[in-house]
C-alpha cells in the first residue's frame, strides 16, 4: 500500500488535517458545504445539538445532530480551488488511516450536499427560487489536473464547444453529473431542475461588466441558449462542478442546492437574501431526513 509521505498527507501537531483542522471522528457521513463561513451557524441553528465546531481560516466546521441525523457543516469559502481543498481533505478524513498514512482497508462513501447561492441565467427561474443542480459544467479548469475523463459527459463537453466557441486559451468546460438517489430525493415540485455553470470568477467569467470590457459579449447569451438532449444551463455560481467531479472520483454521492438571488436575465436581485437562503437551508434539512 501506498504510505503518504508528511508533505503530502499534511497533518497537524493535533493530528487533524492541515487546513479541515479536523480529526476522523469529527466528521459526519453527511457533509452540507457552504460558500460562506457565516452561514453554518445559520443550519446549525436548527440542530438539536452540536458536538463539534472548529474553525481554520475561512473552513469552519461544526457537527451535529438534526431529528436523530449526524451532519457536518463545512464552510468552503468562494471557488472551485477551494473545492479541491475541502473535497481532499473530507475524503482523507474519511477514508485515510492518519496512523499509518495508508488508504483504509474500507472505503466509506460520504453525502456531499452545497447549499449556495447563485444567479439564475433564465428568465423563468426567478430570484429566490430553489435550484437543485442535476449536472454541472466546469468553467474553471480543476478537473483536468485530474484523470478524470471516466466521470465527464463527453457528449455534453463536445457539444457545449461547439456552442460556445471556447477561447483557444481557456480550459474546455467540462460536464459532471450528481449523484440520481440524491436529486431523486431532493427534487420536488417545489424547486427547479438545474444545469449549474461554475466560473472561475464572479464578474467576467460569469459575463458581468463594470468597468472592465469582455473578451467575448455574448458569453452569457451563449450559456442561457445552449441546450441539448434537453438541457439548458440554468444558473451560475463557482463550486458545485468541481464538487460533483472530485465526489464522483472519490466514490462520494455529490448535490447541489442554490438560492437564486440574482436573475441575469431580467436584472434583478433578491430584496432579502438572507430568506432566500433560510428558506434553502429549510427545504434541504427537510429533504435530508425525508428518506
Ligand atoms: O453563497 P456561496 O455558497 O458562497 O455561493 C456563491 O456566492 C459566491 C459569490 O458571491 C460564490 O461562492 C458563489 O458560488
Ligand atoms: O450571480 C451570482 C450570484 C451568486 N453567486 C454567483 O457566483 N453568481
Amino acid at each position: 500500500m501506498n504510505h503518504l509521505a508528511a508533505s503530502e498527507l499534511i497533518l497537524n501537531k493535533d493530528n487533524s488535517i492541515y487546513h479541515l483542522n479536523l480529526k476522523p471522528e469529527h466528521l459526519a457521513e453527511t457533509v452540507l458545504l457552504v460558500g460562506d463561513q457565516n452561514r453554518v451557524d445559520k443550519i446549525t441553528k436548527y440542530f438539536d445539538e452540536v458536538e463539534v465546531a472548529v474553525k481554520k481560516r475561512e473552513f469552519h466546521t461544526q457537527t451535529g445532530i438534526y431529528k436523530g441525523k449526524r451532519i457536518s457543516v463545512v464552510s468552503t469559502g468562494i471557488g472551485t480551488d477551494n473545492i479541491d481543498i475541502v473535497l481532499n481533505e473530507l475524503d482523507a478524513l474519511a477514508n485515510i488511516d492518519f496512523e499509518s498514512r495508508e488508504m483504509k482497508a474500507e472505503q466509506t462513501s460520504l453525502n456531499i450536499i452545497r447549499i449556495g447561492t447563485s444567479g439564475s441565467i433564465q428568465k423563468d427561474i426567478p430570484v429566490d427560487s430553489i435550484v437543485v443542480s442535476e449536472m454541472a459544467v466546469g468553467f474553471d479548469n480543476l478537473l483536468h489536473f485530474y484523470q478524470s475523463d471516466d466521470v465527464q459527459l463527453q457528449d455534453f463537453n463536445e457539444a457545449l464547444e461547439d456552442h460556445l466557441g471556447t477561447y483557444e486559451k481557456n480550459s474546455k468546460p467540462y460536464v459532471v453529473a450528481a449523484n440520481p438517489s440524491l436529486v431523486k430525493q431532493f427534487m420536488t415540485g417545489q424547486v427547479f431542475a438545474g444545469f449549474t455553470g461554475s466560473n472561475a470568477g464572479f464578474y467576467a467569467p460569469q459575463g458581468r461588466v463594470l468597468r472592465l470590457a469582455l473578451r467575448d459579449d455574448n458569453m452569457k447569451d451563449k450559456l442561457a441558449s445552449f441546450s441539448f438532449k434537453g438541457k439548458k444551463i440554468t444558473n451560475l455560481e463557482m463550486e458545485t462542478s468541481a464538487i460533483f467531479g472530485l465526489s464522483a472520483m472519490l466514490g462520494h454521492k455529490a448535490l447541489s442546492l442554490n438560492a437564486i438571488i440574482a436573475n441575469r436575465a431580467t436584472g434583478n436581485f433578491t430584496k432579502d437574501g438572507a430568506k432566500a437562503v433560510d428558506n434553502t437551508i429549510r427545504y434541504a434539512l427537510e429533504r435530508l431526513v425525508s428518506a
